[in-house]
């Protein structure tokens, strides 16, 4: 995204943040946590803390949050936590702006606005003091992302994975569920059908955002306060796709592979084996067929200056 201008929000009050974490985010990222609050504190901010204890919390509190009583909403957690505060907020005429404390373990959207997951320094002044900027939102049967969802071999690992490993393992708990799934799942044929044309492959992800993964690029052009869905089609099947592709993502290379198609729409739907798993910013979000578009709300997210 172009850099926002910081001079206006430099000059506000000081503001009043709201901080939903998810404690089962990432691996014993606690320290981090309190080390931000204590920055923001420091820096002048209001902070009111709230704690999930199961999956849902996030998206009710953040629900709950007004604009008169809340300038920013933070989710402190990974892209699953952010997930569900946008799914809460756009629920509000009135909702404060987003803001991330990136928590988890692949923090796919502080890479994308330039977020260091291990600076609290930068991450505090971030939510303190950053600018915003109009972010707009995917819809996957009603209901929305912020980053990308997917259809195929990758919504069938995020099923899979194993909730202990990644704990422990952290991404590398998605590598092992890839090369278990690699050798067992069918890799039925999708169609993803787009601008009046049908696309056939073994996997799609639409992207608001370029990355996927980690620091990985998939959408070359996808960017988040651009309005549109960059659809990534895999079309290789079994063991010799998931290398290929699972070597061509970590090299930014995806994209430039010959089979690879990757589509510009304003909505698409994806068919495919109905009841088939749809993940939606690294969780499972709905299931085949999927009729997945722009949202018409949109989201204001602080991010670094
Ligand atoms: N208190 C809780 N107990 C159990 N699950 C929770 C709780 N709070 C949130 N969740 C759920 O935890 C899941 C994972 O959270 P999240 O994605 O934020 O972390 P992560 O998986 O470690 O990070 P990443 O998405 O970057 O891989 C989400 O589906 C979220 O809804």
């Amino acid at each position: 995204m172009d850099s926002p201008t910081p001079d206006a929000a430099r000059a506000e009050r000081a503001r009043r943040v709201l901080v939903i974490y998810n404690p089962t985010a990432g691996r014993k990222r606690g320290k981090r946590l309190t080390d931000t609050l204590a920055l923001l504190r420091a820096k002048g901010c209001e902070v009111v803390e709230r704690r999930t204890t199961r999956r849902g919390d996030a998206e009710e509190f953040a629900r709950d949050a007004s604009s008169d009583d809340f300038d920013v909403v933070v989710a402190a957690g990974g892209d699953g936590t952010v997930n569900e505060v946008i799914n809460g907020m756009v629920s509000r005429p009135d909702r404060p702006r987003l803001a991330v404390i990136p928590l988890g373990t692949a923090n796919v959207l502080a890479l994308e606005i330039g977020l260091d997951p291990k600076d609290a320094e930068q991450v505090s002044d971030t939510i303190a003091h950053g600018p915003s900027r109009t972010v707009h939102l995917g819809l996957a049967n009603g209901r929305h992302f912020l980053l990308m969802a997917g259809a195929g071999l990758d919504a069938h690992v995020v099923e899979g994975v194993n909730v202990a490993l990644k704990r422990h393992a952290g991404k590398l708990a998605y590598v092992v569920e890839s090369v278990r799934q690699a050798f067992g799942y069918d890799f039925p044929e999708l169609q993803i059908r787009a601008n009046g044309q049908t696309y056939e492959g073994r996997m799609a992800v639409a992207c608001r955002g370029r990355f996927y993964g980690g620091p990985f690029v998939a959408a070359p052009d996808a960017r988040l306060d651009r309005p549109k869905l960059e659809v990534c089609i895999l079309p290789k099947s079994g063991v010799g796709g998931v290398v290929r592709y699972g070597l061509a993502l970590p090299m930014n290379k995806l994209a430039e592979l010959p089979e690879v198609q990757v589509v510009s729409a304003d909505s698409i739907t994806i068919l495919g084996p109905r009841g088939a798993p749809l993940q939606g910013d690294g969780d499972i979000v709905a299931r085949l067929p999927a009729e997945i578009s722009i949202a018409s709300e949109t989201v204001e997210l602080v991010m670094p200056e």
